[in-house]
């Protein structure tokens, strides 16, 4: 069973940033108005693409979730920052030819967190909690394919158990 555990910047480190305020440094900016919690994160995009910005309204899956498969995106970054004020998952695995199922991982994020996927880094996709939460989401815009599935064999039981 794939129980989630505490998303913190040291345990994520291995897949990417986490995107947080908390215990974080800042300047301040706009004449002391404004904290400025500075490059929390970097995108990566290929030579010739861009950077977009978009929101994602997800829906919920049933839990315990069967994990049966996941993705990456060898061009690219991809970030996302919940809008909405709710808690959601994370599954992820280290980048590589193919996920391997001992290696896959689950965070449990709150809503003061955001994630970025480091380019090649295997992660599901968005895993949210509450019905039609929404996430800011910044990734790559480009041509080719950005975005390899790989789905496992049935022999491969990794369950998600969010509590
Ligand atoms: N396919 C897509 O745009 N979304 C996924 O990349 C995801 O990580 O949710
Ligand atoms: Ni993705």
């Amino acid at each position: 069973m794939l129980k989630p555990e505490p998303l913190t910047k040291e345990s994520f480190t291995p897949f990417g940033d986490v995107i947080e305020a908390e215990n974080r440094d800042y300047f301040m900016i706009n004449n002391g108005s404004t904290r400025r919690y500075h490059k929390l994160a970097t995108t990566q995009v290929d030579e010739g693409s861009g950077v977009i910005i978009n929101i994602f309204q997800a829906t919920p899956l049933s839990y315990p979730l069967h994990i049966m498969m996941l993705e990456r995106h060898p061009k690219g970054s991809q970030a996302f920052m919940p809008l909405l004020g709710n808690d959601y998952l994370v599954v992820v695995a280290p980048p590589g030819e193919v996920p391997e199922p001992d290696s896959i991982r689950a965070f449990h994020a709150k809503a003061s967190q955001g994630v970025n996927y480091h380019r090649g880094v295997w992660h599901h996709p968005v895993l949210a909690l509450t019905p039609n939460d929404q996430f800011l989401v910044v990734d790559r815009d480009g041509v080719g394919n950005n975005c390899d599935e790989f789905f496992f064999s049935e022999q491969i039981r990794v369950i998600l158990a969010p509590n």
